[in-house]
Order: structure tokens, then C-alpha cells, then sequence
């Protein structure tokens, strides 16, 4: 029963735990980078490199990046305004362009590997901001979902994998659903499901478009503290889109600020998010008050 729901869900689905990517930007083993002027990390070492991207819809330039460089073992936001291109971004790195047809040029490594085959290979962890939730499944073959990517096809999940899913279960406030069906959980419930079977995956690189969508303000600081924890504590290299500055300031290490598809100021959350540049990318006025739990942007 779970097998063919497995079959479907990553046939159909949009997890990039196991799904086959659409071929993402050319993406090259070898090449020579041009100088990066955004390297505030220089000693960081990298996990993903871009370059000359280019993605496009008709005469719409969703995305034009010179050249990003985006280091390991750091919590990374993309920050920014609707339509900046922050999912495109994560989606031309995940390769996973989904409705019309864009046009795309470029090159993307990963940790000097083509992106395509750590994709393939199951290295990155990936919640979109639309997972869905049509199977019938409960919450912990839901959350089971997240090994695939580490069996072969005649493998089913082990006692220990079980573990796994209700420790994880329990530490995001679910475990009193587990036998309950996907379809009846809450959106917050939903979304730190996904984050479950994201984090069931154990990837060294994970991704997340606006995790912290349909989360209630204390889930939203376990998540990006458990975030942060993950990354400082077992190394793990973690990108996120967050809308919310407070938090991007607070939690993360890096952050990449995107306007009109492109990247506008890369650095420590310090160096980027100040209020003059914030403003002018949100076209709209932003006050950072520093408090003694950090700055609050406002
Ligand atoms: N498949 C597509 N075809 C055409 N245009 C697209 C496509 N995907 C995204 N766009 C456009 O590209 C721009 C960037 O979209 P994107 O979703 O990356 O923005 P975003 O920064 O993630 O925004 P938000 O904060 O609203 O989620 C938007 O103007 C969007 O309309």
C-alpha cells in the first residue's frame, strides 16, 4: 500500500525528496568563477556557486545573477519583496521551474558538483510553500515519506526510521496526531509536517520557501531556533525564504536580499538589513529598533 502511495506521491508530487528534477540550469563540474564582490564569508566554504543566470518569460527577466556564492554550514535567508524572485532562485537551484516554460541560462554547482546529480542523489531536503496533502496517509507515513529518498525500492522504513518520526513528531508538537490523516491537520499542523519529513531526509543541505507559512509566532521561533540549532550543532548547510526581518535578523547568519530578480546586498544580517537599504528594496519605510532581544524592524 505505502509503496504505490510513495510511487504517486513522488511521481506527482512536488517534494523534491525524491521527485526527478527538471533539468535545472546547465550546471558544470568545472569552471572557472569570476571575481565575487559580495564576500563578506570568504573564508566560509561554499556550498552553492551561480553564475551568469538568467531566467526569463518572454521579455520578463525574473532573474538575472551574475554571480552568488552562498557558503556552507550557515543558515542562509533570502529576504526581500513579493516578486523579488527569492523562489525562483530556490527553484532554479532545485531545478523544479513548474507551469509555463522559462527560459534559463547559467551555471550552478554545488559544493563544485553539478546541482542536478545532488538532487537526484537525494542530498537536499526541499519544502515548498505548496506541499500537498491529497494521499491518505497518516502523519507518520507522511513523515515515513522523508526516507524514500535513502531506500532502495525494495526497502521499507525501519524500526529506527520510525524512532526517528516520532522523535521528530514530538518535538514539533504532533504526536498526539499521528494516526490521523494528512487531510484533517491544521495549516500550521501541515506545515510542520513537511518540515518533519523534510527533516527525516537527514540531508546535509535543506531547503524551505517561507517555512514559517501558517506557523503561529512561538512555532515560528522553535522552527527557525531548531533551524539554527541543526546548523550550528550537526553542520548543516540550510537555505530559507522568510518575509518576516525580525527573524531573518535574529536567527540567521547570512542573508541575501533580492529586488526585481536580483541580488542587491549579500552579507551578515548586520551588514545587509539596514534601514535605508530595506526601505528603498520595500519600497516602503522600515524602522529597526534595537531591543534587548535584538533589533525588531518595524
Ligand atoms: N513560471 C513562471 N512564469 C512566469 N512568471 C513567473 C513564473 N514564476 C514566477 N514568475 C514571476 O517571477 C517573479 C518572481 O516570482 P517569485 O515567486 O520568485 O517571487 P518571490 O520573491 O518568491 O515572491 P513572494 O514573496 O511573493 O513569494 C514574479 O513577478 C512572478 O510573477
Amino acid at each position: 500500500m505505502l509503496d504505490s502511495l510513495l510511487d504517486s506521491f513522488f511521481q506527482n508530487g512536488r517534494s523534491a525528496a525524491a521527485a526527478k528534477p527538471v533539468r535545472p540550469v546547465r550546471s558544470m563540474q568545472t569552471g572557472q568563477p569570476s571575481q565575487n564582490n559580495n564576500t563578506s564569508h570568504k573564508k566560509a566554504s561554499e556550498l552553492l556557486s551561480m553564475q551568469d543566470i538568467h531566467i526569463s518569460h518572454g521579455d520578463k527577466v525574473l532573474l538575472k545573477i551574475d554571480k552568488l556564492t552562498v557558503p556552507s554550514q550557515k543558515l542562509v535567508a533570502f529576504i526581500g519583496p513579493n516578486g523579488a524572485g527569492k523562489s525562483t532562485l530556490l527553484h532554479t537551484v532545485l531545478g523544479q521551474h513548474t507551469g509555463v516554460a522559462l527560459k534559463t541560462q547559467g551555471y550552478i554547482t554545488a559544493q563544485g558538483q553539478p546541482i542536478d546529480e545532488m538532487m537526484r542523489d537525494g542530498h537536499i531536503a526541499w519544502v515548498g510553500q505548496h506541499e500537498r496533502f491529497e494521499l491518505p496517509l497518516t502523519v507518520l507515513d507522511y513523515a515515513l515519506l522523508g526516507v524514500s529518498p535513502n531506500l532502495a525500492w525494495y526497502q521499507r522504513p525501519n524500526r529506527h526510521h520510525v524512532d526517528r518520526a516520532q522523535t521528530l513528531l514530538q518535538d514539533f508538537e504532533l504526536s498526539n496526531l499521528t494516526d490521523a490523516r494528512v487531510q484533517t491537520l491544521s495549516g500550521g499542523e501541515k506545515q510542520r509536517l513537511a518540515i518533519v519529513r523534510a527533516l527525516m531526509q537527514d540531508t546535509k543541505i535543506m531547503m524551505f520557501d517561507e517555512p514559517t507559512n501558517h506557523l503561529d509566532i512561538r512555532h515560528q521561533r522553535f522552527l527557525l531556533h531548531y533551524l539554527h540549532t541543526l546548523v550550528h550543532e550537526q553542520r548543516k548547510s540550510i537555505l530559507v525564504v522568510l518575509h518576516d526581518l525580525t527573524h531573518a535578523h535574529r536567527y540567521t547568519d547570512e542573508v541575501v536580499l533580492l529586488n526585481g530578480g536580483r541580488v542587491i546586498a549579500q552579507g551578515t544580517p548586520t551588514e545587509v538589513m539596514t534601514r535605508q537599504r530595506l526601505s528603498a528594496a520595500y519600497d516602503v519605510d522600515i524602522k529597526a529598533h534595537q531591543t534587548e532581544d535584538g533589533m525588531v524592524f518595524v
